[in-house]
């Protein structure tokens, strides 16, 4: 772990149970003025205090109680809540589409084709600069206090493109999404595409993925080549996710739910039957499909906000993701999608935080590891400097991260 300046040896703090010995390498936080834990019983601690061994929660209760440890570190009076888990990004590009975006803010609406436009300059990217832009881009996720991050392929769409994408991917991050279905190519024939996809190209990624994703969408691959790309990559042992009911009404939600697939992310546009399937996904034993919201990118296409509130008044879990990508969403924080659904989706503080922690965690299907702030989870927390969690969205847009441990190491 890094050296911290205001850690110190546990002999120079008191804290009320030294007696046991520490354990090495253990490390007690105190000073924390507000525990958003995100647990099961959804406990908001006041006066709490955590103790780190090595990448995992081990004790979490009252300050005055904590066990003996190595170090402490005092917070000061800060809220700490678990890391963000990212569930949806796309963070394998170089270049950028400034253009296209203002463009669209005067007015021009937002399609599917400018994916063709990044495949291009991602291309013309060596493994070294690619990596490096990916790895540039998940430091600023980190210091936004995310410490889990899915990304996806998808601006490669060939099968050597594709392949290198994922590896370069699996390099930097926690799950990689094989998206070979973004979109068929400029000048390629759609069946031709389809067959490399659900062949070589799902044979070359698969070393490097654990999750498949298709856009479903006007302009992108309908229901039937959606379904087959997904029963291909099912059946390759990769868990299913869909892009989904984003630009109009349309199968991908649906397809989701029929499929199984851990999550349907974007759902703009919903119809009272989308909403049901996916309640009904959650109605009974097990996991069900997580309906994941962008925020960021509905304001980016100025497209209605997805709608959080309804699909959390039905029953349905709701994760809250940044979509980072250079098209519709060409940003990594996660704050600002927590403000936001806070801010103007009608989402409660604690019901966005949860979204974008244990959501983004059952997307992933995660939520076993990582998401809420409990003993043996791993130790990913996210330190504000704010005695509380509302500031996220009572100060929208203020740099609020203090510090991030992930897996016990301090990350920013
Ligand atoms: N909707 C599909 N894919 C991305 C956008 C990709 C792009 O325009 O480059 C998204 O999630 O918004
Ligand atoms: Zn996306």
């Amino acid at each position: 772990m890094n050296p911290l300046p205001n850690t110190v040896p546990a002999r120079t703090q008191s804290t009320a149970d030294s007696t046991a010995a520490a354990r090495p390498g253990s490390m007690l936080i105190t000073g924390i003025s507000e525990l958003t834990t995100q647990d099961a019983e959804h406990r908001v601690l006041h006066g709490a205090a955590v103790l780190v061994e090595g990448d995992r929660i081990a004790w979490i209760g009252p300050a005055e109680q904590a066990p003996a440890a190595e170090a402490v570190h005092d917070l000061g009076g800060r809220a700490v809540l678990p890391g963000w888990v990212d569930s949806h990004t796309h963070l394998v590009f170089a270049g950028d589409r400034g253009a296209e975006f203002e463009a669209r803010m005067a007015g021009e609406a937002y399609s599917a084709g400018g994916i063709g436009v990044t495949m291009e300059t991602t291309r013309g990217a060596d493994d070294a600069a690619l990596a490096a832009l990916v790895a540039s881009r998940v430091q600023d996720a980190v210091d936004g206090g995310t410490t889990f991050l899915e990304t996806k392929t998808g601006y490669g769409l060939s099968v050597e493109e594709e392949a290198r994408h994922a590896r370069i991917a699996a390099e930097a991050v926690d799950a990689v999404t094989f998206l070979g279905a973004h979109l068929v190519p400029p000048g390629a024939d759609a069946a031709e595409y389809l067959d490399q996809v659900r062949g070589p190209m799902l044979e070359a990624v698969r070393p490097h993925v654990q999750w498949a994703d298709v856009f479903c969408e006007r302009g992108a691959f309908d229901a039937e080549a959606s379904r087959r790309v997904l029963q291909d990559c099912a059946a390759a042992g990769l868990g299913l996710r869909v892009h989904g009911n984003q630009l109009g009404p349309g199968p991908g939600v649906r397809l989701a739910v029929e499929l199984g697939a851990a999550s349907v992310d974007h759902v703009n546009h919903l119809d009272d039957a989308d909403v049901e399937a996916l309640a009904g996904s959650w109605a009974g034993e097990g996991a069900g499909t997580v309906a994941t919201c962008l925020p960021a990118c509905d304001l980016s296409t100025r497209q209605p906000l997805a709608p959080a509130r309804r699909l959390l008044d039905a029953g349905v879990e709701v994760a809250l993701a940044s979509n980072c990508n250079p098209g519709t969403s060409y940003t990594t924080s996660m704050s600002f999608c927590v403000s936001t659904a806070v801010l103007q989706m009608g989402l409660s503080l604690h019901e966005a935080v949860r979204a974008a922690t244990v959501g983004g965690a059952r997307a992933l299907r995660v939520d076993d590891e990582v998401g809420s702030l409990e003993v043996g989870k791993r130790a990913d927390l996210h330190v504000l400097d704010a005695p509380a969690a509302i500031h996220l969205a009572y100060r929208p847009g203020m740099p609020l991260t203090h510090a991030v441990w992930r897996a016990g190491r301090r990350a920013a």
